[in-house]
């Protein structure tokens, strides 16, 4: 099997890359959206995953206090990288650090699916159709707190697990409704137990939610060049401008933190927000600037954020370094 560096003896393709991922369904599917794009591209080329239980998946049912250490649902990916393993790691953007170990970086983020959170419920058809008290799953701050914006009376209750574990928490009937990302749900054909789709006014997604990203080696030029194609500029332009947002915030942690991007015509426009989980106080921005200048909307976002008060709020959270991946 031919990878990592190119034989400079000949000038072929590799004819075999590997693909990290983690093995719950969404991640299964993620990789292999990935490798169906890539054997279509490259006839001739096997692609192959390979499947490994992170740390994080391990401890999804433990509190997050006892978790800490950034992106445990990312490292092990990365690892593979290193030691030559695999050759590229799929993730969900919203789940990746702001960092990456020396020598790794992230070449290709995917057109992203719908974007919004979703309301799911067996019994009500919308946030606003809940009885007075009703009982929410989420274990995402961010949600959290925008729910509780819209429904002060509303009981929030923690739920974490892969979508098909909430899903499944959910039909035994501890919550009245959860709250999910709306691209997990449509990836793993459960799009009709979507009741309603929380317009991003109610709802202002996590930075990444609903797109695909490739990490490889960023010398790996053989890779990089078979795994381009499937970057979508778009799509880069707002991930980006929401990432530099966060990053600017420093808020990969477990924190109400929001950020969404979308372009229009020439112009990227950005939405941010910080807010307190219990909804008492919520800061939010808007940015619009050249597309081209999308990390610049996204450090201008989160400045705006700051002067409004948000390092305070961010700084009295519980400390943890867990990521999204672990709550949202
Ligand atoms: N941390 C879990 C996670 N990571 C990405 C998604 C959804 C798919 C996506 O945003 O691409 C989810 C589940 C959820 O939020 O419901």
């Amino acid at each position: 099997m031919m990878t990592g560096k190119a034989d400079s003896t000949t000038q072929q393709a590799p004819r075999t890359l590997r693909i990290a991922t983690r093995k719950s369904a969404l991640a299964l599917w993620q990789a292999e959206y990935v490798k169906g794009k890539l054997e279509e591209l490259h006839p001739g080329l096997t692609v192959e995953l390979v499947t490994m239980v992170s740390r994080g998946d391990k401890l999804l049912d433990a509190p997050l206090a006892k978790i800490g250490g950034k992106g445990l649902f990312v490292k092990e990916l990365e690892h593979a990288l290193l030691e030559d393993r695999a050759d590229i790691a799929v993730h969900s953007m919203k789940d990746v650090p702001m960092s990456f170990p020396e020598g790794l970086g992230l070449e290709v983020i995917c057109e992203r699916e719908d974007p919004r959170d979703a309301f799911v419920s067996n019994t009500y058809a919308s946030l606003d159709e809940l009885p007075q008290g009703a009982v929410v799953g989420t274990s995402s701050l961010r949600r959290q707190c925008q729910i509780l914006e819209h429904r002060p009376d509303l009981t929030i209750n923690f739920l974490r697990g892969n979508v098909n574990t909430r899903l499944a928490k959910l039909d035994d009937g501890q919550y009245d409704a959860i709250i999910l990302a709306a691209a997990g749900l449509i990836r793993l054909e459960f799009q009709d137990r979507i009741r309603q789709f929380l317009e991003t006014d109610v709802s202002l997604p996590a930075g990444g939610q609903g797109a695909v990203g490739i990490e490889c080696c960023t010398g790996d030029e053989e890779i990089i060049n078979l795994i381009k194609p499937l970057h979508h500029e778009q799509t880069a332009k707002c991930v980006l401008a929401e990432r530099a947002m966060n990053r600017t915030l420093n808020g990969g942690c477990q924190v109400p933190i929001a950020s969404f991007a979308e372009l229009e015509g020439e112009q990227v426009h950005l939405r941010g927000l910080v807010g307190q989980p219990d909804a008492s106080s919520i800061l939010r921005t808007v940015q619009t600037f050249p597309a081209e200048q999308y990390e610049q909307a996204g450090i201008q976002a989160a400045e705006h954020l700051l002067e409004q008060g948000a390092g305070e709020i961010l700084a009295a959270l519980p400390h943890s370094t867990a990521t999204n991946a672990d709550t949202e």
